[in-house]
């Protein structure tokens, strides 16, 4: 897939902006936003910004209130308090305007059309259309361009969503676990169009379960808990904050977990057999009072989290934190 190049430019500012710029007015605000359904707060008290030119993952465990907030921002629900703004304006009057394209997961699509027709159809209704063969070309559909929308497969459907959210020059494109679906080689190409478009100065939004995907791809991760806004910072710094560094050595005389649990700078402890793995915030500290209390540990390695442990250990946390405060 390859990206389509920017061909009108209308609107309350210029696309192509280049790199994130976070000095510029933001794309994307919302200001204490909140949204419940019955007594389940789905979205509380979130507020944040988006650059131009940000690539930002949105993260969470299931049911942490992603979609309601990718809701929200697309003015497909209201929040009970607080406000969403696109480019300073309410999402309706952002998406008349042609400012963004969105991909979701929720509806089908329509089904006795073909794949050429509901992009052109998606064109028509953009103020800021490309041509129909630029999109389908730039989703890797020309091929399938003739066949019924309702004989694609799963991750040919995901390609024709993706044409669909980007049919015009939207500023911003919010998509919605856009990957699902995807071979590795299709999501591959997929991202490499993505980048395309962000180098063209476009936001992008995309929630995701991939979090090797999000490593990869964005320089902004927000992870979402409960509603709440748990962390929000680059890869690099979610991983750090979640207690940095992984210790893992076999104790072959047998581990005593007591014992070990009175290490200094500890965040995790798990004892299995005669393998013990610690998560450390001073990993060297840690190790060094391991020898200190004349311990022999044997296959000693030390190793920095991946954004997955730093997700778990994040969101385990606010349980936990959510669980004294009850
Ligand atoms: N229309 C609705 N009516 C009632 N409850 C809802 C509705 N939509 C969402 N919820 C609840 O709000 C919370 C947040 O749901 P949401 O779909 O936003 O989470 P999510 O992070 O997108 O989850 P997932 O990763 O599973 O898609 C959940 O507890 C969900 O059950």
């Amino acid at each position: 897939m390859t990206a389509p190049a920017v061909s009108t430019q209308t609107g309350d500012g210029p696309a192509g902006d280049g790199p994130a710029d976070p000095t510029a007015a933001p794309v994307v605000s919302f200001t204490d936003v909140n949204k419940s359904f019955g007594a389940v707060r789905a979205v509380a008290d979130l507020s944040l910004a988006l650059h131009p030119g940000e690539t930002v993952a949105l993260l969470g465990p299931n049911g942490a209130g992603k979609s309601t907030a990718l809701d929200l921002l697309l003015g497909l629900k209201n929040p009970d308090r607080g406000e969403v703004r696109i480019f300073g304006a309410t999402p309706a009057k952002a998406i008349a305007r042609g400012r963004v394209g969105a991909m979701l997961q929720s509806g089908g699509l329509m089904e006795e059309v073909t794949v050429r027709e509901l992009v052109g159809l998606a064109c028509d209704l953009h103020p800021r259309a490309y041509p129909v063969d630029q999109v389908l070309a730039a989703s890797d559909l020309a091929g399938i361009g003739d066949r019924k929308v309702n004989k694609l497969s799963g991750g040919q459907e995901q390609r024709v969503r993706f044409a669909l959210a980007t049919a015009g020059a939207s500023d911003l494109i919010v998509l919605d676990e856009p990957t699902t679906g995807m071979d590795v080689g299709v999501r591959q190409a997929f991202w490499a169009t993505m980048r395309a478009q962000v180098e063209q100065g476009r936001t992008v939004l995309f929630a995701t379960h991939y979090l090797e995907e999000a490593d990869a791809v964005a320089d902004r991760v927000l992870v979402m808990h409960r509603g709440r806004l748990i962390a929000d910072g680059t890869a690099a710094e979610i991983k750090a904050r979640a207690g940095a560094r992984r210790i893992t050595f076999d104790l072959p005389d047998g581990a005593d977990e007591r014992q070990l649990s009175a290490l200094p700078h500890l965040v995790g402890l798990d004892v299995s057999g005669p393998t013990v793995r610690i998560r450390s915030d001073d990993a060297d500290a840690t190790v060094h009072e391991l020898y200190g209390l004349g311990l022999y540990p044997r296959n000693l390695e030390v190793s920095g989290l991946g954004l997955e442990q730093a997700f778990l250990a994040l969101t385990d946390a606010a349980t936990a934190e959510e669980a004294d405060h009850r």
